[in-house]
């Protein structure tokens, strides 16, 4: 396996503050710190782009940071992103730009308050002192967990809410899959645990999946061995469960709706073990351009990637009652993702969550004329609000009569893994209870 075995020494570091051409290059790390998190939350909260794509091109523009600057200022500007309303609310009796007192309050709760308040002033020392003395149970909920008003009062719908709320305002594992047409997890979770320098990142097992291992942090995997071998793939074990649900025959017809950059083509391939044919349907060509050195890295050859129009595409007609299985991994808000794309929650607002469900409602109703007789729809999303779930699941079974559910218990049979239990027959995945991102996932089987 080869690692990014680069060492980050302090003489390294202070070097490379040396050679940058920016304007606060002469200043102490951390002050240059809190001026970069600024900078890039000047971008950020912009919110015209997601933060991944905003940092990234960020760190293009400043080349001259080392891996461990780059590290500290993503890790800060996703936590401000996470406790953003709440920060906001602390923020509001600081003095110096906005940004600036945002930056702090990330940096204190990333790198330390101790670190941060050594290069701050006396009165950003008296200010951050003083929030921090806030009593949080004084906030008001929505504030203090760093809700937009509309998505707080859906998630406080649900069962225990402040855990959850909690949960998705946490820093998400790194979840592998590996790839069972090629490898076994023991094999490759083995090799992983006796590596040394692997052992910070306490590898282990899944707790659901078969094919899951887990990472606390962020190693180099694209540079690993097993990667480039295409035997592991980034998956959250929520979606690796999903691909469970559709449980693929080898000799199955399989229809992949919204097979984005193909996070469960690859997996339901596999299941098929290279065998039946996969369509991969999505109309974005970017993401299934994507999705196409993943699938000959994984060693697939009954995949078909195909870019459609929308919904109604003449492609879909052609298969109407021919596919065993279709998967719709329908577009979604993602709030069950929130751990990982905490700018979701800034970006969406509730007109945008109701174009989003009518957009689900139809691409359900034209994916539903591909299943065969006999055959199974499966409908899932990344969302943790029963508007894009399963009231949209009720009402698609109101209108198709000859549609019923299938508990996913039924589905799995012996393969249920331990400790799952459905929820009126239905999967829901939550941070707090499972571990993963918050999926849903209903199987609805045609007479
Ligand atoms: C949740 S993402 C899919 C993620 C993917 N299944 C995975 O596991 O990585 C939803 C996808 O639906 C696609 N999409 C949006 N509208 C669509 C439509 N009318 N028909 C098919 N796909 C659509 C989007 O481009 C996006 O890639």
């Amino acid at each position: 396996m080869k690692k990014n075995t680069t060492k980050h020494t302090k003489k390294q570091t202070i070097k490379r503050h040396a050679n940058t051409t920016s304007s606060f290059a002469k200043l102490p790390i951390l002050q240059q710190r809190i001026q970069q998190v600024a900078q890039v939350l000047d971008k950020v909260l912009k919110f015209n782009h997601p933060a991944d794509a905003v940092l990234s091109a960020w760190f293009k523009e400043n080349r001259q940071l080392g891996g461990r600057d780059r590290g500290e200022v993503a890790e800060a500007v996703f936590d401000i992103l996470r406790h953003l309303r709440f920060y906001r609310h602390l923020a509001e009796s600081g003095v110096g730009p906005a940004h600036q007192r945002l930056a702090i309050l990330g940096l204190v709760h990333t790198v330390g308050q101790e670190k941060v308040q050594e290069v701050l002033d006396v009165a950003q020392q008296d200010w951050l002192m003083r929030v921090l003395k806030i009593d949080q149970g004084t906030v008001a909920a929505a504030v203090r967990f760093s809700l937009p008003d509309w998505l707080f009062e859906t998630l406080q719908q649900q069962e225990n809410p402040e855990a959850l709320m909690q949960a998705l305002n946490t820093k998400a594992p790194l979840d592998l899959r590996v790839n069972p047409l090629k490898v076994e997890r023991d094999a490759i979770l083995t090799a992983l645990q006796a590596d040394d320098a692997l052992r910070l990142f306490n590898v282990q097992a899944t707790p659901y999946s078969p094919w899951g291992i887990r990472l606390e942090g962020k190693p180099a995997i694209n540079r690993w061995t097993f990667f480039e071998k295409g035997e592991i793939e980034v998956q959250d074990e929520g979606s690796q469960l999903l691909c469970l649900l559709v449980s693929p025959r080898r000799t199955d017809m399989v229809i992949d709706f919204c097979a984005g950059a193909g996070g469960k083509t690859l997996l339901l391939g596999a299941m098929m073990r290279s065998q039946g044919r996969l369509y991969a349907f999505d109309v974005s060509g970017a993401r299934l351009a994507k999705a196409k050195p993943r699938i000959a890295r994984s060693g697939l050859s009954n995949v078909m990637c195909v870019q459609i129009e929308n919904e109604n595409d003449v492609r879909v007609k052609r298969l109407q009652g021919k596919a065993h299985r279709v998967l719709v991994d329908a577009p979604c808000s993602g709030v069950g993702t929130l751990r990982r794309n905490p700018d979701l929650k800034w970006r969406q607002t509730p007109q945008d969550l109701a174009e989003l469900t009518a957009l689900q409602a139809r691409i359900l109703e034209k994916a539903s004329r591909c299943v065969a007789s006999g055959g199974r729809l499966i409908y899932s999303t990344c969302s943790l609000l029963p508007q894009e779930n399963e009231q949209q699941v009720e009402a698609f079974l109101a209108n198709h009569p000859a549609f019923t559910l299938v508990p996913f218990e039924q589905v799995l049979g012996d393969r249920l893994p331990k400790g799952l239990q459905s929820v009126n027959g239905m999967l829901k995945l939550r941070p707090d209870v499972h571990g993963t991102d918050g999926f849903f996932a209903a199987v609805l089987e045609k007479a």
